[in-house]
């Protein structure tokens, strides 16, 4: 079982992912220090050549060594910069590669009914965007957080070396930003920053959702209240910004101010000082320079605030897939040769309070076919995703081979089932490649399985037949085509139990034809389990169960039903009614 340890949040969260390449980063920091001592000797040159300028006698040799000097530690010191952006990019990208590869192990042993909830736009937000906003934040971030705290630190101790006395004075605009800095952050910033990007959020998912949901919102004369809903997000969003930067732009004003009138504090000691002939105009010039340069870099940290609320916004959502819960398993074999499948009271909700399913049992014997139908709702995906272990039931058990599916390994189990959904998944492969999804088949077993399917012919009708790659320019396959592209798959899977989620859903007549062809040649001698419609194609299964509120209402076999079940009756009358009305 995972054990959830005491979880580290925000910024120390990221050390401790950043500390995975601690050398690489130390490396990287010693570096960014070593450029940040080179930027101040051009600096401290320009002291020496002032000096050499105003002595009596001009020493040309001094100055040309010093002009040198200068030029050498200004390469030296892009050198260095180079350096240290490399080295902290590699262990960026290192370890945002293992944060992504991590992310994708650990999406693949969380429960397929929380992968299937969490929206694939938020998974790809999390493992796109915020894994990537944390490659910027140690690649890019660090570097400056560090420059911006040791090149201040090594200016003042040099200028107090130089002159105790101007460098009091160059301390003060540092003394004032420590008074203000604290008002930068407070609480109230830091709760408006995080519904600022959640706002943003919003106003990104309305804007998706209303472009994607176009030819819907258009069909059902739904473009104002659709565009209302969207431009309400963007209200939301700038009196979130005008909050944000009513609290902010005080703080903000007086911390840019301070750095940008350094220099008058140094201005007024430093005319005291020379005219008073406590120090040279060398001196002077020097603290004019360094002594008011030395702040720019804190300039750096003041979006290190904004952005350590984003990168913390960011890592609670990573972590929420990193430590998200394991499906439990003490993963053992399938029982040899026996797929009876079984519900044994099995209650089930997707929200503890309530129940989707209550008390649901029955039997489905190895090789039959049992087919679900009820009313919309009734819960029969729900039962079809219990026995793939999309999802654990809170009560009861569901066993195959009188072994219940918890103490199978998860891997075990896919092994033994296949799924048809009701959507075809294809993926940017070669057609052929789509069918094979990645299992240990020959060529020829995927081409038997794409004739058994009914795919064969019309692949062979494209120019490049299964080496077609899907999503490639002209490719576009019928709904009926894709769908009997996923039943080549699960005939290539040869699993004993079938899944079968409203596979005709979608069909045309002439696709319905070709696709009962291929689902015989699927099913058989397997145990099936049909979520129908249509319940004319299901007249015929071993049996039936007529789902109700999450309650199985009656099973039996068709003809039985219409007797024992007025539900089913009804349905069937429904059914039939609907075939007249299309006739
Ligand atoms: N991922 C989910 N999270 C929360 N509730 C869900 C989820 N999936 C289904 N439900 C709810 O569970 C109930 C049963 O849904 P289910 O999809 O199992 O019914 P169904 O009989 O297959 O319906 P249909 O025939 O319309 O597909 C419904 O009230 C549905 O809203």
């Amino acid at each position: 079982m995972h054990q959830k340890k005491k979880a580290k949040t925000g910024i120390f969260r990221l050390l401790e992912i950043a500390g995975k390449r601690k050398r690489l980063l130390s490396l990287s920091a010693l570096l960014a220090i070593g450029h940040a001592l080179m930027t101040l000797v051009p600096y401290v040159l320009v002291c020496d050549i002032l000096k050499a300028l105003t002595a009596p006698v001009l020493d040309k040799v001094l100055l040309q060594q010093d002009i040198f000097k200068a030029v050498i530690a200004v390469v030296l010191s892009y050198l260095l910069l180079y350096a240290s952006g490399m080295a902290s990019h590699v262990a960026a990208f290192n370890i945002l590669y293992e944060l992504r590869r991590q992310m994708a192990e650990k999406i693949g042993r969380l429960s397929l009914g929380f992968i299937n909830k969490t929206n694939s736009g938020a998974l790809k937000k999390i493992m796109s965007d915020d894994v990537e906003r944390i490659e910027n934040f140690i690649a890019h971030s660090i570097p400056d957080f560090i420059k911006g705290m040791i090149l201040p630190l090594i200016t003042l101790v040099y200028l107090f070396c130089i002159d105790w006395k101007l460098a009091l004075a160059s301390c003060i605009p540092l003394v004032l930003l420590a008074v203000f800095i604290p008002l930068m952050f407070n609480r109230k910033r830091m709760d408006l920053l995080t519904n600022y990007h959640r706002s943003l959020e919003d106003m990104n998912s309305g804007i998706v959702e209303f472009v994607r949901a176009m030819p819907v919102i258009k069909i059902f004369g739904h473009t104002a209240e659709k565009f209302d809903q969207y431009s309400g997000a963007v209200y939301r969003f700038r009196d979130m910004v005008i909050a944000w930067v009513r609290n902010s732009a005080p703080a903000y004003g007086i911390f840019i101010s301070f750095i940008s009138n350094a220099t008058l504090p140094v201005l007024a000691a430093g005319l005291y000082l020379y005219f008073s002939g406590s120090s040279t105009l060398a001196t002077f010039s020097l603290f004019l320079i360094l002594g008011v340069g030395y702040i720019r870099p804190l300039f750096a940290l003041s979006n290190l605030g904004s952005q350590i609320s984003v990168i913390n916004h960011g890592v609670k959502r990573l972590d929420e897939i990193l430590f998200g819960r394991e499906q439990e398993s003490s993963g053992t074999e399938m029982p040899e040769g026996n797929f009876e499948v079984s519900f044994e009271d099995v209650y089930f909700g997707y929200q503890q309070e309530t129940y989707t399913l209550i008390d649901v049992s029955f039997k489905m014997p190895a090789g039959s076919i049992t087919a679900l139908v009820g009313p919309s709702g009734s819960g029969k995906s729900t039962i079809a995703q219990l026995l793939s272990r999309f999802w654990d039931p809170q009560q009861g058990r569901v066993c195959i081979g009188g072994k219940d599916i918890r103490d199978i390994a998860p891997e075990v189990l896919m092994k033994h089932i296949a799924f048809v959904f009701q959507e075809s998944f294809m993926f940017r492969e070669s057609l052929y490649e789509n069918i094979r999804m990645g299992m240990d088949k020959s060529k020829e077993q995927v081409l038997a399985a794409a004739k058994a399917a009914q795919c064969h012919d019309f692949i062979m009708q494209l120019e490049q037949g299964y080496q077609t790659r899907w999503g490639s320019d002209g490719l576009h396959l019928s709904g009926g085509e894709q769908q009997r592209i996923q039943l080549a798959r699960a005939i290539l899977k040869d699993a004993p139990i079938l899944i079968l989620d409203e596979a005709t859903a979608f069909s045309d007549p002439e696709n319905e034809h070709l696709i009962h062809k291929a689902f015989h040649e699927l099913i058989r001698d397997k145990t099936v389990l049909i979520i129908a419609h249509r319940l004319s194609t299901i007249v015929a299964s071993d049996q039936i169960i007529v789902m109700d509120k999450g309650m199985v209402q009656q099973t039996g076999q068709h003809q039985a039903l219409l007797e024992q079940s007025a539900l089913y009756a009804r349905m069937w009358q429904a059914h039939t009614r609907a075939k007249e009305f299309a006739i």
